[in-house]
C-alpha cells in the first residue's frame, strides 16, 4: 500500500525516498504526485528476472497506460524492459525519449492510419491487431511502405476475471480482440496468414486489471496454447510469442492480497511444457504489467483546505485536489488509504470523508477514512496512486494538473512540471464570430 521507502519519524513526520513530505510540499507545492524510484525499479527487476528465468526466457513489457512520461520511458529502458503503448501519443513519447522501436508493443482496439504509419516507419516490434479491418489496413499500409508488419493477434479467451466490470477485458462480449467463442479468431488467423505484408508472430490476451487471483492468468495462457495447437494441426503454424497481458492486482488497502508473480510464472511455465507439442519449442512468454509496477510506488500529497461537519454529523475534510488528479473512486468506486502528516501518535481518532475540490458531489477521494484528525493546512498523503492517476488526470474546472516528482535516497527529481493557469489556456483561441443573431 505505501511506497517501499516510507518512514515515519518520532515526531510523526513522514518521508518517502529519504525526503520529508513537508520538504516536498515546500519545494513543489500540492497537490503533488510523488513516485518512489526504488519501489518502481525493484518491481521492474522482479518482473524482468522472473520472466527471464523461464525456458525459453520470457520478457516483461511495462504498460505505459498506467503512467508514462519521458523520464518513465528512460527508467523502462534502463531496466531492460519492453514497452507496451496504446496510442500514437504514447508511441511518440517513447520514440522521443529514445526508446528502441523494436522493443515496443503497439496495442489498441483503434489505431488510426496516422498511428499505424508512425509505428511502421519507426519499426515497432509487434502490432497487436484487434480487428479484421485493422489487419487489412495494416497489410495495405505495410505494402505501401515496403515493410513487413510484425503482428500478434489479440484473442478474447472468455475468461471472466473477478474485478470491476469496467476493467474486465477477457470476457466474450468484450470490445477487445477476436473471440474464441465463435469463429472470428479463426477468421483472423486465416486472414493474417494470407496477408503478404504481415508476419504473424503469435497471440496476445489480456483478461483485465486489478486481478487478485492466480488461476485466471494460468487459464489465459492455457487458452492461448490450445488455440495455438489447433492452428498447428490446421496449418502448421506455431507461435514464437505468447503475450499474456498484465493485470496483476496491488494492495489499495490492507484487505487486498495480490497473487504472487513467481507462482504465476511457474504455473505458466508448466502449462507451456504440458501443451507444447513434443517436437516444438515453447513460445516466448511476455507479460505486460502496469499497475503492479507503479501503483504502490506512488502517493498523492494534498493540503487540507477546509473542514466541516454537516447535518447528521458527517465530517468532511476537503483537500486541494480530487477527481481531476484521481478519477478512480468516481469511475470504479476504487478504495484508497490516507494518512495525515506530522501526527505523533498513529491511532486514528476520527472518521472523515476525504473530499476533493471539484464541483461534483461524486468528487470524494475516500468515503469514511479513519484518520488522525487533520486541521486546515495539514498535509495528507493518499497511498497507492502511482497507476492510472496522472495518466487519467484532467483539467476539469480548469484546475491545472499537479507536478510529478520522483524521490530516491534524499534526492528529488522533477519528472513532470506542474501545469499553470497559462498552460490551461494555452490552446484557447479568441472568438472570431462578430456579435450577431443566430437564425432559429
Ligand atoms: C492490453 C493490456 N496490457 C496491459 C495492461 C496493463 O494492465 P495492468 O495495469 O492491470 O497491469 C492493460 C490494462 O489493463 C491492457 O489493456
Ligand atoms: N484505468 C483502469 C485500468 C484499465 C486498464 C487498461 N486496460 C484503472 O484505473 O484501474
Amino acid at each position: 500500500m505505501r511506497p517501499d521507502t516510507y518512514t515515519k519519524n518520532p515526531d510523526g513526520s513522514i518521508a518517502i525516498g529519504g525526503i520529508s513530505l513537508q520538504d516536498l510540499a515546500r519545494e513543489f507545492g500540492t497537490p503533488l504526485y510523488i513516485l518512489d524510484y526504488a519501489s518502481i525499479v525493484r518491481r521492474m527487476q522482479h518482473y524482468r528476472d522472473a520472466l527471464q528465468s523461464m525456458r525459453p526466457a520470457g520478457r516483461a513489457a511495462y504498460a505505459g497506460k498506467a503512467f508514462l512520461c519521458r523520464a518513465m520511458v528512460e527508467v523502462v529502458q534502463q531496466q531492460g524492459l519492453m514497452l507496451d503503448v496504446v496510442s500514437g501519443g504514447e508511441l511518440f513519447t517513447a520514440l522521443k525519449a529514445g526508446f528502441p522501436a523494436e522493443q515496443i508493443i503497439f496495442h489498441g482496439n483503434v489505431k488510426t492510419d496516422e498511428e499505424l504509419e508512425l509505428g511502421l516507419t519507426a519499426g515497432v516490434g509487434q502490432f497487436v491487431v484487434d480487428s479484421l479491418s485493422e489487419l487489412e489496413r495494416l497489410d495495405r499500409l505495410a505494402r505501401r511502405f515496403s515493410r513487413q508488419a510484425p503482428v500478434l493477434l489479440r484473442i478474447t479467451p472468455g475468461i471472466d476475471a473477478h474485478t470491476h466490470d469496467f476493467i474486465r477485458t477477457g470476457h466474450f462480449d468484450s470490445k477487445f480482440g477476436f473471440g474464441l467463442a465463435d469463429d472470428i479468431a479463426d477468421q483472423a488467423m486465416e486472414l493474417a496468414l494470407a496477408s503478404e505484408h504481415v508476419t504473424t508472430n503469435g497471440f496476445h490476451a489480456h483478461i483485465g486489471s486489478q486481478i487478485l487471483e492466480t488461476d485466471p492468468f494460468v487459464a489465459n495462457a492455457e487458452a492461448l496454447l490450445r488455440f495455438s495447437r489447433r492452428w498447428h494441426e490446421r496449418a502448421g503454424f506455431w507461435p514464437r510469442v505468447l503475450d499474456i497481458g498484465g493485470g496483476i492486482g496491488v494492495r489499495y488497502d490492507e484487505t487486498d492480497t495480490p497473487p504472487v508473480l513467481d507462482v504465476i510464472v511457474q504455473r505458466v511455465e508448466r502449462a507451456l511444457e504440458a501443451l507444447t507439442p513434443p517436437d516444438l519449442e515453447p513460445p516466448q512468454v511476455i507479460m505486460e504489467p502496469g499497475r503492479s509496477i507503479v501503483a504502490e510506488a506512488g502517493a498523492t500529497l494534498y493540503t487540507v483546505e477546509a473542514e466541516k461537519t454537516v447535518a447528521g454529523g458527517k465530517m468532511y475534510v476537503a483537500v486541494d485536489g480530487g477527481m481531476g488528479d484521481n478519477i478512480r473512486p468516481a469511475l470504479y468506486q476504487a478504495r484508497y488509504g490516507a494518512e495525515v502528516d506530522g501526527k505523533r501518535d498513529d491511532a486514528p481518532d476520527c472518521v472523515a470523508t476525504l473530499a476533493g475540490r471539484y464541483c461534483e458531489s461524486g468528487d470524494i477521494l475516500i468515503e469514511g477514512a479513519s484518520l488522525k484528525r487533520p486541521q486546515v493546512g495539514d498535509l495528507v498523503a493518499v497511498w497507492a496512486t502511482g497507476a492510472y492517476n496522472y495518466s487519467m488526470a484532467s483539467t476539469y474546472n480548469r484546475v491545472p494538473r499537479p507536478a510529478v516528482v520522483a524521490v530516491y535516497e534524499g534526492t528529488a527529481d522533477l519528472w513532470v512540471e506542474r501545469e499553470t493557469w497559462e498552460d490551461v489556456m494555452r490552446l484557447d483561441k479568441p472568438l472570431k464570430f462578430a456579435q450577431r443573431r443566430v437564425n432559429a
